[in-house]
This record gives C-alpha cells, sequence and structure tokens, in this order.
C-alpha cells in the first residue's frame, strides 16, 4: 500500500465513509477542472479563506497545510504554486502523526470554511439540489479512482467519492460538523512570525 494512500485510514478512523458508491452518470454533477461549469466544487477554486488574519487562497491550500506542524514544511507549502504537489514531497518526513484520525474532519473543516465565507459556493450547492455530485477522475492516470473520487464506468461513476459525499451532506444539513485536535491551526502561527 503507497504511503499516501488514505483508504487505510478512512476504514479504521472513519468506516462510516468506507464504501465504494455507484451514481448513474445522468444524474451527476462532476468535479474535474475549475474552469468548468461547477469547477467551484473543486477544492483547487479561488476562494480564499481567511482563518486569524491569514489569507488561504483555496480549500485545497488550507487542507495541504494543516498536514504539518514544522515551521519549514508550513511555509514551503503555504508559498508553493502548487501545495498539493509541495506538500507530497514533504509528507514523507513531516506529516503529522495524527494525520490519519483526522483527515475528515480536516477536510470538513476546509470545505466548511469555504461554504461559510463563499455565497457563491452556497448558491452553487443549492443549485445543484436533486443531482449526486462526484469528482470524476476519469482522466487520471491510475486505474481506479482514489479517496476523494470516482471514475466514468459505462453509464455510471463509481469510487469512494469521499469529496462529493461530504458536498452532498453539506448541501443537506448546511453545516459539516467536525472535530479537530486542539493543535489542529497551531500551524497558521507559523506563518505570522
Ligand atoms: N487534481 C487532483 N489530483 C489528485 O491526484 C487527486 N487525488 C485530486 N483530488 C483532490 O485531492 C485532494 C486531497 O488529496 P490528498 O489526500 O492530499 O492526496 C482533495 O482536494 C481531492 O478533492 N485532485
Amino acid at each position: 500500500m503507497s504511503f499516501y494512500s488514505i483508504a487505510p485510514f478512512i476504514q479504521e478512523y472513519y468506516p462510516q465513509y468506507y464504501s465504494i458508491e455507484t451514481y448513474p452518470a445522468a444524474q451527476c454533477i462532476t468535479i474535474h477542472k475549475v474552469a468548468e461549469e461547477w469547477g467551484l466544487f473543486c477544492n483547487f477554486a479561488h476562494t480564499p479563506i481567511v482563518l486569524y488574519g491569514v489569507t488561504f487562497k483555496s480549500a485545497e491550500q488550507l487542507f495541504q497545510l494543516m498536514k504539518f506542524k514544522d515551521k519549514e514544511a508550513v511555509r514551503a507549502v503555504f508559498q508553493a504554486r502548487n501545495p498539493k504537489m509541495t506538500a507530497k514531497k514533504w509528507e514523507r518526513t513531516h506529516r503529522r502523526p495524527d494525520w490519519g484520525c483526522m483527515i475528515v474532519d480536516a477536510m470538513k473543516f476546509c470545505i466548511q470554511q469555504k461554504y461559510e465565507q463563499h455565497e457563491a459556493f452556497q448558491v452553487m450547492l443549492d443549485k445543484s439540489e436533486g443531482k449526486y455530485i462526484v469528482e470524476d477522475q476519469t482522466s487520471f492516470p491510475k486505474k481506479a479512482p482514489d479517496t476523494w473520487g470516482t471514475k466514468l464506468c459505462e453509464d455510471h461513476y463509481t469510487g469512494p467519492n469521499l469529496l462529493g459525499r461530504l458536498l452532498m451532506e453539506l448541501r443537506e444539513y448546511k453545516r459539516l460538523d467536525y472535530h479537530l485536535p486542539a493543535n489542529a491551526l497551531d500551524f497558521i502561527q507559523l506563518l505570522k512570525k
């Protein structure tokens, strides 16, 4: 199993999300590229999030930063043009040891902040009512989708679709509940010094 695979964490700490889902393609809204119709649902969309006076350019940047507690890694990921790729480089050596048991709560936190700080995102979620939301990883080179997404198989999307599921949960309940460790946001102070 790859170091980067989060499926074992989901199985152990978030068994309620450890499943493969199938959705009829005709009833799906797909998240693929930021520039596309529903691109605002993508975590990479330009939706600045302000926390304790620090501005994060996207939910993705915030999520990637939450993996770290060390100043060097936090600064490198914050300054990176592509925070996801830079985080990958630092993860092997600097990922916080409890990342596995907080990963879904961290994602919920980031999406909830985006929701609270961006009305256009709220409006778009409401507009998607009645449709399934899926992260479409069909074009990704790997054979199977990872935990966040799905792939198109004939007339349906299939995969764990954790991102889509969290967005649908948010749409239904108007909020995502999360429980983070007390030090989860300490990294923000490292960006101020
Ligand atoms: N562009 C892109 N490439 C991938 O390989 C992906 N897995 C995704 N999905 C998004 O990745 C984010 C979390 O990734 P990690 O768990 O840190 O590897 C999350 O925002 C997914 O929506 N996108």
